[in-house]
């Protein structure tokens, strides 16, 4: 198996997941380079969060298969984050027992973790709220604080589950600049188009589990399945 400093690329063959008779996943494939901030777009239940689940071990596909580093690679979640991948929640799924602090402090994996956890609630500007219980805070705050949580072990891959869901337009803007400033590589599900075309390099869509098409951002929104695909999910 990789171990997190060698991991370098994540790519997934032919991934199908079937629940029952619904497929959720068709035969996509994606290749996750270091570095890439990789967005996966699609109308509801096109797929997004299955993809998600797959990569860390929730779901089992049925058939195709995933590699690291072009190794096959087996995903189970209790080795997550020794691989390097951490993974946000669409919610703000925070322990109320725990301050900030103690919430930050269980995503990381050094000696340190107490200054790593309040470095990290600096970087995303809610270090003054360390002490505080996270039931009692705005969500846009929490979601920071969700965010700090996940940066906090210096992940090699960032995976960002809506991370926009709930923000106001400022949120966003400063959640872009934050994503574009990690320097690690991210794959990102979100609805938001305006923070997905300005902070990705690249974007995989998918519809009814199907992967209809992979690019730049400016190929994306000049292909016309994709305009189909999105005006079919609201008609
Ligand atoms: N555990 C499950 N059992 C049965 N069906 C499931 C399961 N998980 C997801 N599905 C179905 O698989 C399809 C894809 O769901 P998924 O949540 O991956 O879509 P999504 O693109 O993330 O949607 P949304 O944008 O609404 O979050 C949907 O039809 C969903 O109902």
């Amino acid at each position: 198996m990789s171990t997190d400093s060698q991991l370098k690329e994540l790519a997934l063959h032919d991934i199908t997941v079937r629940f029952g008779g619904l497929t959720a996943l068709d035969s996509v494939s994606l290749r996750v380079a270091p570095g890439r901030i990789v967005g996966v777009i699609g109308p509801n239940g096109a797929g997004k969060t299955t993809l998600f689940n797959v990569i860390c071990g929730f779901v089992q596909p049925t058939s195709g298969s995933l590699t690291l580093d072009g190794s096959p690679w087996r995903p189970r979640p209790h080795h997550l984050s020794r691989l390097g991948i951490a993974r946000t929640l669409q919610g703000v799924g925070q322990f109320s027992g725990m301050t900030v602090l103690e919430n930050v402090m269980v995503g990381a994996r050094h000696r340190h973790a107490e200054s790593e956890a309040l470095a990290a609630l600096d970087r995303c500007g809610v270090a003054r709220y360390a002490d505080a219980h996270p039931g009692a805070l705005p969500y846009a705050i929490r979601k920071r604080i969700e965010l700090a949580r996940a940066l906090v072990a210096k992940p090699r891959i960032l995976m960002l589950d809506e991370p926009a869901g709930g923000l106001d337009a400022d949120e966003i803007a400063w959640l872009g600049a934050l994503i574009k400033e990690t320097g690690t590589t991210v794959l990102l599900v979100e609805h938001h188009m305006d923070l997905v075309m300005s902070v990705c390099d690249e974007i995989l869509v998918l519809d009814f589990g199907k992967s209809i098409a992979l690019g730049s951002p400016a190929e994306i929104s000049a292909n016309p399945k994709v305009t189909e695909a999105y005006l079919g999910a609201a008609a």
